[in-house]
């Protein structure tokens, strides 16, 4: 954290990243070098199955369970739709407000534990910034799931979320954990994307959805939680446990909470 609103920082993603995974799954890339053409549909993305991790159980020299790798996340979207400010939210619980301050390259921001997780989890803040985009592009394949917002208050965010997806199918892994956000809902005057719309884009792609503010909280801890709780179903592949439906639990812990009803 650089200054009072939490600046990102431009690495070289071969000095910042983490250290490679275990039993890393091959790229998305090279799979659709191989023959894949045009964007592969969304709903392939929660297939969990091909190329999927384990997080480590235990120490690789045999020992206890103090070591896990690392669960990677990063926030996508367009500059200014809250990511820097949602994950602020998440790991700080505050919210702050000021001139904004558009985040650099990219940002490690936290290696929070998930209280229903037993892995930490790694949070990169990414830039929005068309300039970065080559920079975001060199994590896109680390990442284990991504949260891709857009701002409520600002129609060419919503609109230029088919672009972010597009991206998504070429850099990022086949089966990472994807999530809609739309954020500031509290700004209800100047809200020009309707929760409907948001429904209905995430649909026809096949990601879960809800909406958030990064200014109240609204539903800030519950999208991250649901990519832990993904992530560690995915992860642990108990045969005796059922399956974790990330679409239902979201649609379930939204409606349970009364919170998006506008
Ligand atoms: N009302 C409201 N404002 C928000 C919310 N989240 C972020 N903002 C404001 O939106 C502006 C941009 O927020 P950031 O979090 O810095 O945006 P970003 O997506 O990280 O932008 P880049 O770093 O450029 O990609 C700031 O002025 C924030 O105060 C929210 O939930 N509600
Ligand atoms: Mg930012």
């Amino acid at each position: 954290m650089q200054s009072r609103r939490c600046r990102g920082s431009l690495r070289s993603p071969a000095a910042s990243r983490p250290p490679e995974r275990p039993n890393r799954p091959a790229r998305c890339r090279a799979g659709r070098a191989a023959g894949a053409r045009g964007p592969r549909p969304f709903h392939t993305l929660f297939a969990g199955g091909r190329g999927s991790w384990r997080v480590a159980r235990g120490h690789p020299r045999g020992g206890n369970d103090a070591f896990r790798p690392a669960l990677q996340v990063m926030l996508v979207g367009d500059s200014g739709v809250g990511k820097t400010c949602l994950l602020v939210r998440f790991k700080d619980g505050a919210f702050l407000a000021g001139s904004f301050i558009s985040t650099v390259g990219i940002d490690f921001r936290a290696a929070s534990l998930v209280s229903h997780l037993s892995a930490p989890l790694q949070i990169w803040d990414t830039a929005g910034q068309e300039r970065f985009r080559s920079v975001t592009h060199a994590y896109y394949r680390d990442a284990h799931a991504l949260l891709l917002l857009y701002d409520v208050t600002n129609k060419a965010s919503f609109d230029n979320i088919q672009a972010w997806l597009t991206e998504i199918h070429e850099y990022a892994q086949q089966d990472v954990v994807l999530m809609l956000l739309g954020n500031k809902v509290d700004s209800t005057q100047d809200r020009v994307v309707k929760r409907e719309d948001g429904e209905k884009l995430a649909k026809e792609y096949g990601v879960p959805f809800m909406e958030t503010s990064a200014k109240s909280g609204l539903n800030v801890e519950l999208a991250f939680t649901a990519i832990a709780k993904e992530l560690k179903h995915r992860s642990m592949k108990l045969p005796n446990e059922p399956k974790f439906k990330l679409h239902d639990y979201v649609k379930k812990e939204v409606r349970g909470s009364g919170c998006c009803r506008s």
